[in-house]
């Protein structure tokens, strides 16, 4: 197969940070995506439908022109959200979602939530609402092995937290485990998934074997390569509950490669090709539409991009940066590698 024409895609996990950053971000992911659920972990985070509101005009007036990318906005939820919150966010028509953060379980998640008994009655309207929850499902516990903590947070807050609202909508965000991804196909309609494109192509030894790659670390963070086969497995099983979501995380290039690095992949500027790249390995390109743009929006109630698009079977080396913010770079996933995928983007 030469060419794959595809309905355009949409990334329904995406991080476009803000004023000079998300200059340099946006037109990366406009480029490929028709939408995307955009991330509120900003500092200060998104809290508010007003703020987001005004979130989404910052991106609209960063786009390049000629592009009709859309930004769905989510709202971060505290322990402090009021169930009021949902309820403005729903009628706006312009928050398609809610993220729940553990506190301190990744990049500005300070302000995430300490402890869901808090916020049971915003849970409770959320629920009501239709709105899916979006969960970084990782506990923060510091006697829980980073490895371990997606497994655990199924057993010790997802299966009580979907016990006591058993309609709450809910997208396990960028899992990495076997664990998560039976967790989703045995669980009901109201459960779906995102996966990266890192999660798909890399396990832990392509961070850590023969020296330590900074601009592969992420969290949730790489695991073995049998849970990546896991994710494979699941992503071109044919099930409607796994989607797009990159999870692309932009950090500068010196807050990377650094003593103390940042958690987070830049997976913007090729991400279909990647995913391309990880389903031809499965044998499943037959499968790569469905993923890339059909279940996101059938799961969010939403109609699909009318507008197709190519990917050619053409080789091209992705650069070894990008500009950034504030004159500083930024390593894309796979720098300087040879891909075999081309997405026409016109
Ligand atoms: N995935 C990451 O490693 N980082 C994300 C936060 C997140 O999605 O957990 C970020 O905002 O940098
Ligand atoms: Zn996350
Ligand atoms: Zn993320």
């Amino acid at each position: 197969m030469d060419a794959i024409t595809l309905t355009r895609p949409d990334d329904w996990h995406l991080h476009l940070r803000d004023g000079a950053a998300l200059e340099a971000t946006v037109g990366h992911s406009a480029a490929q995506m028709g939408r995307a659920i955009i991330m509120p972990n900003l500092k200060p985070p998104v809290t508010t439908t007003e703020q987001a509101r005004a979130y989404r005009e910052r991106i609209l007036a960063a786009l390049p022109a000629d592009t009709t990318f859309d930004p769905l906005m989510t709202l971060y939820l505290t322990d402090t959200t009021p169930p009021e919150e949902i309820e403005r966010a729903r009628a706006s028509g312009i928050v398609k979602a809610v993220k729940l953060y553990p506190a301190g379980a990744t990049t500005n998640s300070s302000s995430g939530v300490t402890d869901l008994a808090r916020c049971d009655d915003t849970v409770a309207a959320l629920a009501a609402s239709g709105m899916p929850m979006l969960v970084h499902g990782e506990v923060t516990d510091g006697d829980v092995d980073i490895f371990d903590r997606e497994a655990e947070f199924l057993t010790r807050v997802l299966t009580p937290l979907l016990a006591r609202h058993p309609t709450l909508r809910v997208v396990c965000e960028h899992i990495t485990t076997a664990q998560a991804a039976d967790f989703v196909l045995a669980a009901g309609e109201n459960v779906a998934a995102t996966m990266t494109p890192q999660h798909l192509l890399l396990n832990r030894n392509d961070m850590l074997v023969g020296g330590i790659r900074p601009h592969c670390y992420c969290l949730p963070i790489l695991k073995r390569e049998r849970h990546r086969q896991a994710l494979l497995k699941a992503a071109t099983s044919g099930s409607k509950k796994f989607f797009l979501g990159t999870d692309s995380a932009p950090h500068a290039q010196g807050d990377k490669e650094s003593a103390c690095g940042c958690a987070g992949v830049f997976s913007a500027p090729a991400a279909v090709e990647l995913y391309a790249t990880a389903f031809e390995q499965a044998g499943a390109l037959d499968k790569l539409e469905a993923f890339t743009s059909h279940n996101g929006a059938d799961f969010y109630g939403l109609a699909r991009n009318a507008e197709r698009l190519t990917l050619e079977r053409r080789d091209w080396q992705l650069p070894q940066s990008y500009a950034y913010a504030d004159g500083q770079r930024i390593v894309p996933m796979k720098a300087g590698d040879t891909l075999s995928w081309k997405l026409i983007t016109g």
